[in-house]
């Protein structure tokens, strides 16, 4: 039987945690918001990832999110996948741009990974090389149809829209995806202190709200995910494309369930926010006690605060 949930005191039970492992990547998106990171270059190692998820666990957290940066940059990636599979968590889960994939999506299938996000906001080779500044689209396609390939399932993509850049090609994404059997995620460009060019979301800000209506009105069958910020699922002639629109949305905030943990081993409450991370790797490397790191999550969860409200 699971252990039940911690609940924060906006009553959003922690289920799922976020462990960004790195902040390094082979690609510079000019809209990145880095998963809301510091720049620090410090990381946990293998062992001490293993660790904090096993007193998540302990504390009721279902679902491991790995990401970064570029998760798969780290040479030691299946070794921690394969570490945290052992913990036995309803589903372990990789944010990636992919482009490492074709490497390791084998591994990392065998190693306990269930699946994988993959960022791709353009099928267009100077879109892509515009937006990454890497040309790295044929590495970042061969990685998702690795993905689909060895099993990791759902695959989904993420397609960041920004106007001007690549609004017009969400139908072309949609075919795509759907001969692959992939999830399309749309989500919402947004504003960040951690974004280099902290100019670009404000210029290229693509509203979905049209979008969500276009998609209400032409689908099967719509469906919201409870414990999963209420995001609107849409079942359209056989694909399926989820809507992520945090921007301003008391209603997302207030179903979020996951606590983060940066890089180099703070708890992070929220996404958008950097002033009340709570320190958490000193007390793993002092061997601190089941009991004593379970109150190192609690005063982290303590400090969550829905961002809109
Ligand atoms: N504001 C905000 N945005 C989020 C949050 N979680 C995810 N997002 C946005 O959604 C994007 C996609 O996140 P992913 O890492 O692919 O995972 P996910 O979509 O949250 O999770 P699944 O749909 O369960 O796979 C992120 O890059 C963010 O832009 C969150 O907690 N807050
Ligand atoms: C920070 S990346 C880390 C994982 C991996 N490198 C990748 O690109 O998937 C995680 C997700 O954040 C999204 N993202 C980054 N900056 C964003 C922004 N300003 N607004 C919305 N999503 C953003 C990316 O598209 C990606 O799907
Ligand atoms: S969105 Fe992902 S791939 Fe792009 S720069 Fe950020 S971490 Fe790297
Ligand atoms: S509170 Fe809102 S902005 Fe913060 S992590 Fe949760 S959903 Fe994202």
């Amino acid at each position: 039987m699971s252990i039940e949930a911690i609940k924060d005191k906006y009553e959003r039970p922690i289920l799922s945690l976020r462990i960004t492992i790195t902040n390094k990547c082979n690609e510079n998106c000019l809209y990145c918001h880095h998963d809301g990171m510091d720049d620090s270059q410090e990381e946990m190692n293998a062992d001490e990832i293993y660790r904090i998820c096993e007193i998540a666990k302990n504390i009721g957290v279902r679902k491991i999110r790995i990401s970064g940066g570029e998760p798969l940059i780290r040479k030691d990636i299946v070794e921690i996948v394969s570490k945290i599979a052992s913990l036995d968590f309803d589903d372990i889960s990789i944010t990636s741009n992919g482009t490492l994939l074709g490497k390791y999506a084998k591994d990392l299938k065998e190693a306990g990974l269930n699946r994988v996000n993959i960022s791709l906001d353009t099928l267009n080779p100077e879109t892509y090389k515009k937006v990454t500044t890497k040309n790295l689209l044929e590495s970042s396609k061969n990685g998702i149809l690795k993905a689909v390939e060895v099993g990791l399932y759902p695959v989904k993509i993420n397609m960041v829209l920004m106007k001007g850049i690549n609004e017009n090609e969400v139908d072309d994404m949609f075919e795509f995806c759907k001969e692959h059997g992939i999830i399309l995620q749309l989500i919402e460009l947004m504003d960040s202190e951690n974004c280099d060019d902290e100019k670009f979301s404000r210029d290229y800000h693509y509203n979905l709200d049209p979008i969500n209506e276009k998609l209400l009105s032409i689908c099967d069958e719509v469906k919201t995910r409870e414990f999963m910020q209420n995001r609107k699922k849409y079942f359209i002639d056989g694909g399926e494309i989820e809507v992520v629109k945090p921007i301003e949305n008391s209603d997302f905030c207030a179903n979020c369930t996951r606590l983060r943990i940066t890089p180099d081993g703070k708890i992070k409450p929220c996404l958008l926010r950097n002033d009340n991370l709570v320190e958490l790797i000193s007390h793993i490397r002092n061997n601190e006690s089941d009991s004593q790191l379970k109150e190192v999550f609690i005063k982290g969860i303590d400090k969550r605060e829905p961002y809109n409200n």
